[in-house]
């Protein structure tokens, strides 16, 4: 018997870009759909990790990429205008609410967006110190992971001047405060001391941190975060790849956080399973050298045009507040579920964007991080695709197309009942994890 499509994989593509909870072999997708080898569909609550944000085959993105691979404008925007990144950049520049003038940078990914950022901050500053936070993924490259603070890439070489503040979580608040207060504090603290802010380029934030346990900050911390930033002139980065463009509710996450960032950077969903990103911000930062954050195909015309029907579709078919009235469908169900299920010990999200974080008992609030493994490989077999996140592996993370379908979500929802109770009964053996390091 040939062998299957897993089983190849395995033998053809390197582990180093595996990040594997069970054996799913894809051989095509349609709206919120993505279909085995065997012809089995399952349910995609994670939408390839945010980056399908019209589900799959969208008549949208199939008419305009059809059409740009066509009568390809070249395929980059190195050394020659292109009339889809040149649309794509004016569109983008229309949606983002920066005060003065701005530009757009184009990427193939969120890490060479942020690592593109980074570099340009401190070229044009000659200020080279960061923030992030604790737990903070911005990319998986030597640059973005060296401001990062995700426990996958502990190993990483950090930014020298790296300032790494814990991430403001209502659920497990630094030092019981759960408004944040405190960790602004300990960064006043650290202008006085070790961290003279006229050294700081840039501070970089996620507005949900996402790999991080899918936190949603509480309500006035980022205001006041970026209102001290700009007490010295430190420049706010707002990351937003994987939640932003709608799936928060709002067409930027940053708009639930009552300010506007300096520059902005989005990728995933962008492209809508496309490589693709982009940077926005001041033009004396993104005009501040030239050849220097490039590659070959940055602002290549076949992925312009798909950021393009992404966009124009987000807009028509009003998939921002869709996402929001859907998201609220999900979480009030995931609620329920909790009343059932000792397992889940806290519910939140915003829009799309949502997170399950499951603890081993509901006083100590530890990690269940095994449980959660069994839980997304459970569910798995009984048809829904859904990861996990957070740094102790405990958070389920549900960033679905932004066109699923209510009744998708309802099914969904039915399959993580059976998989919660197939796990609480000790149906889920260890073994099946043996294969899967997940993070
Ligand atoms: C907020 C945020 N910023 C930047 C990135 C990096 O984007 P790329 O993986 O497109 O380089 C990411 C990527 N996140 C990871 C990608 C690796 C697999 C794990 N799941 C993610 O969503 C991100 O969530």
């Amino acid at each position: 018997m040939t062998e299957g499509l897993y089983a190849r994989d395995g033998q053809a593509i390197a582990n180093l870009q595996k990040l594997r909870f069970f054996p799913l072999a894809i051989a095509g997708g349609h709206g919120a759909r993505l279909i085995e080898e065997n012809g089995r569909e399952l349910i995609d609550l994670s939408g390839a990790w945010g980056a399908a944000s019209l589900g799959y085959g969208h008549p949208a993105l199939v008419e305009a990429v059809s059409r740009a691979i066509a009568n390809p404008a070249g395929a980059s925007v190195l050394s020659a205008a292109n009339a889809p990144a040149t649309a794509l950049a004016e569109k983008l520049l229309g949606l983002f609410p920066g005060k003065g003038r701005n530009k757009v940078w184009f990427g193939h990914s969120g890490s060479d967006a942020n690592e593109a950022v980074f570099r340009a901050i401190a070229k044009a500053t000659g200020r080279t110190g960061v923030i992030s936070f604790v737990g903070a993924y911005h990319g998986c490259t030597t640059g973005s992971m060296a401001f990062s603070g995700h426990s996958v890439q502990a190993g990483a070489t950090k930014a020298e001047g790296l300032i790494l503040l814990p991430y403001p979580d209502a659920y497990r608040p630094y030092q019981g405060d759960a408004t944040g207060d405190a960790i602004l504090e300990l960064l006043k603290q650290q202008f006085a001391t070790t961290a003279p802010p006229e050294k700081i380029g840039c501070a970089f934030i996620e507005p949900i941190q996402s790999d991080g346990g899918l936190i949603v900050p509480p309500k006035g911390f980022f205001k006041k975060f970026a209102e001290l930033c700009q007490e010295h002139a430190i420049l706010v980065v707002c990351d937003e790849v994987k939640v932003g463009l709608g799936r928060s509710g709002k067409m930027h996450c940053f708009e639930h956080e009552d300010f506007v960032p300096d520059i902005l950077t989005i990728g995933k969903g962008l492209g809508g399973g496309l490589p693709l990103s982009a940077a926005i911000g001041p033009a004396e930062i993104m005009d501040c050298a030239n050849a220097f954050a490039m590659q070959t195909l940055h602002g290549n015309p076949v992925s312009a045009s798909a950021g393009l029907a992404v966009l124009e579709t987000i807009e028509r078919e009003g998939l921002a507040e869709a996402a929001h009235r859907k998201g609220e469908r999900l979480r009030e169900g995931l609620r329920q579920l909790s009343a059932r299920h000792a397992l889940i010990g806290d519910v939140r999200g915003r829009g799309l964007a949502s997170g399950v974080e499951l603890i081993a008992d509901h006083e100590s609030r530890a990690s269940a991080t095994r449980q959660t493994a069994k839980l997304v490989y459970r569910a798995y077999e009984l048809g829904l695709v859904v990861y996990y996140v957070g740094m102790n592996s405990n958070v389920l993370e549900m960033t679905p197309p932004l066109t699923i379908s209510e009744a998708e979500i309802d099914q969904a929802l039915d399959i993580l009942d059976g998989a919660f109770g197939d796990v609480a009964a000790g149906r889920v053996s260890n073994a099946v994890l043996a294969d899967f390091a997940g993070w």
